[in-house]
């Protein structure tokens, strides 16, 4: 049941996942959120947990950096560990009218990696959230006052250099959170048959000299995973 990547026994994770690229920040979240936790992963210290949240079996893991590395841990989780939902808690950097903190909801994502072309006999796939999942964060975030910002988003395989053009692109396509995985995960989800989400908190702005300090990634995103684990309990709990 193991694999090269996830040391977990059969049972070990639960069906809904939390997937942030730090692993240091799935101990976290783990720590501070979940109650009767149980360390499922430490392969390549890729560090995953199973505990519950308000009652609900849920486990956390991190991802690694990347649309090969996401790709690899989700479709293990899928495949093998029958995971069916899989929500990303990351950070990104903010393009236009965004600023450090806001959070987005990533409804779809664009890329330069050629991940999904790949999977999908060179055309190109519409990345896209599960339209549950984003209905359900949305719904929360009314509810709860928090603002949430559905927006596009951009997966790139360069986080130094890349396209030169790639900001006025961006704009120029009311594109406002740049990272690394989103596109890369829902391809896997579309091509697998689970539900995925990318909830975002901008932690850089690309047009502004605006960075949220490394101990803020790692610790300091309670209001987004608070608003993803509420926004994943059975309807009326
Ligand atoms: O904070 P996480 O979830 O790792 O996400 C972003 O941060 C990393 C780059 O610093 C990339 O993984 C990018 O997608
Ligand atoms: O991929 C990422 C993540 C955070 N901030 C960025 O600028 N890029």
């Amino acid at each position: 049941m193991s694999t090269p990547h996830l040391d977990a026994r059969p049972g070990d994770i639960a069906d809904t996942v939390l997937l942030p690229g730090d692993p240091l920040r799935a101990r976290h979240i783990a720590r501070e959120f979940l109650d009767g936790v149980v360390e499922v992963n430490t392969r390549r210290n890729m560090l995953g947990y199973s505990g519950r949240y308000r009652g609900m079996r849920v486990s956390v893991i991190g991802s690694g950096m990347g649309i090969p590395s996401c790709a690899i841990y989700a479709t293990e989780l899928a495949r093998v560990f029958g995971v069916r939902r899989i929500v990303r808690v990351g950070t990104c950097g903010g393009v236009g009218d965004v600023a450090l903190g806001d959070l987005l909801l990533a409804q779809a994502a664009s890329t330069d990696s050629n991940f999904n072309r790949l999977q999908f006999g060179g055309h190109e796939l519409a990345a896209c959230a599960d339209f549950g999942l984003m209905r359900a964060a949305v719904d929360t975030a009314a509810a709860q006052r928090v603002e949430l910002r559905v927006a596009g988003v951009f997966s790139t395989d360069c986080f130094h250099g890349g396209d030169p053009q790639l900001l006025a692109r961006l704009l120029a396509h009311r594109i406002r959170g740049v990272e690394m995985e989103s596109a890369g995960l829902y391809g896997v989800a579309m091509r697998e048959g689970f539900q995925a989400l990318s909830v975002l908190t901008v932690s850089d702005h690309l047009q502004h000299d605006a960075h949220m300090p490394p101990t803020q990634r790692e610790q300091g995103l309670a209001r987004m995973t608070a608003l993803v684990l509420d926004s994943l309990l059975p309807a009326g709990s």
